[in-house]
């Protein structure tokens, strides 16, 4: 069985006495720095002088400093700007402010896993990924709920970097729901992989392959849209909150014979195949060393495809049709 840590597994006061910097204010940025500050601890933000999110969190009540100025005066300096940025800003703005027994922190492993940044070995580093999009580790945790995260230790300098990965984690909310003990690579390998295959990639596709296939035989597009876009949250919803049987006990059982029998040939033997490729490419560094030479090339093939799905029906249908929607709206 899976180590899990809940609440009471964790200890807030090994973060007393001790500054957390959270570098960069964006999706989990914004999100870990609220929840840390609202369970009592000592939190600044790290930013660019020319920040447009320096104001932004100072109205929610934080204090924030230049990156070289936050890391400098905190204990615990968590990264949270994007991943292909984090080593160039770790090696010119972050190391000058490490010292022995400082801890350094992440929430996905690509730059230690892929050996992008290396720590020096006085330093705690630790992992704490909540399993979910910022904006909801915000939302939850203000509801008094909680996404499950991971815990990694890769380095512990001064004997305590669980417990206070742990404590850090109960911090975020985490421990709420639970945290799962992990190691970098299993966690970057399999948050790779499930942002691809399932989670963004797979289901993304799979939305606009079904979109597609109803308008393009004359259905209408906003017909196209509730069915393959909209419903798709409600369906999730069921499955999230009692697994795929108890998501099949409140469809039709026409719902469920479809399920059962169609899904199988949607995601097929040849589907299962080219999953267990795109893993070895994870796992072989094959896929980080093409994200990285993107980033330094530009992001040509990123920008090129971004734009191209922009543009797609499904968006400007669903742009339209959410605005009927007004509690939808989120940003
Ligand atoms: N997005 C998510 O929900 C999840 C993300 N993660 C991980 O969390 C980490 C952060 O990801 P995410 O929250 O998506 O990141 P974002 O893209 O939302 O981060 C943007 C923030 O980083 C700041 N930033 C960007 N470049 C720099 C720089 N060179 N120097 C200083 N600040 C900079 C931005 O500054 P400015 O405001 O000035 O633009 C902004 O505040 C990653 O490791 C990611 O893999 C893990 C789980 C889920
Ligand atoms: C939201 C999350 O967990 C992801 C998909 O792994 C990410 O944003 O990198
Ligand atoms: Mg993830
Ligand atoms: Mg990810």
């Amino acid at each position: 069985m899976a180590k899990m840590f809940y609440d009471d597994d964790a200890n807030l006061s090994y973060l007393e006495g001790k500054k957390v910097a959270v570098i960069g204010y964006g999706s989990q940025g914004h999100a870990q720095a609220q929840n840390l500050k609202d369970s009592g601890v000592d939190v600044i933000v790290g930013l660019r002088a020319d920040s447009a999110s320096w104001a932004k969190a100072e109205e929610d009540g934080l204090k924030v400093y230049t990156v070289p100025e936050a890391a400098q005066m905190a204990d615990v300096i968590q990264i949270l700007i994007p991943d292909e940025k984090q080593a160039e800003t770790y090696k010119k703005e972050i190391l000058p402010g490490l010292a022995p027994g400082k801890a350094l922190v992440f929430s996905h492993g690509f730059n230690i896993h892929f050996g992008q940044i290396k720590p020096p070995a006085d330093v705690d580093v630790f992992m704490v990924a909540p399993k979910g999009p910022g904006h909801m580790v915000r939302r939850l945790y203000k509801e008094g709920i909680g996404i499950p995260g991971l815990i990694a230790v890769h380095q512990n300098a001064t004997g305590k970097a669980m417990e206070l990965g742990l404590a850090y984690a109960k911090g975020i909310g985490c421990t709420r729901a639970g945290v799962l003990l992990t190691t970098f690579k299993e966690e970057t390998e399999t948050d790779l992989f499930g942002e691809q295959c399932v989670l963004c990639g797979g289901l993304t596709e799979l939305v606009r392959a079904g979109f597609d296939t109803l308008v393009e035989a004359g259905y209408q597009p906003e017909s196209a849209y509730f069915e393959c876009l909209h419903e798709l949250k409600l369906i999730v919803d069921l499955m999230y909150e009692d697994g795929i049987a108890g998501m099949r006990y409140s469809i039709s059982d026409t719902a469920e014979y479809g399920d059962m029998v169609i899904g199988r040939r949607i995601i097929n033997e040849e589907t299962r195949k080219e999953m267990k490729k795109i893993l070895r490419e994870i796992q072989d560094g094959s896929f980080a060393k093409e994200w990285i030479l993107e980033n330094q090339a530009g992001r040509p093939r990123y920008n090129a495809i971004k734009r191209m799905d922009e543009q797609h029906l499904v968006e400007t249908v669903g742009k339209e049709l959410r605005s009927y929607m007004p509690w939808l709206k989120r940003r």
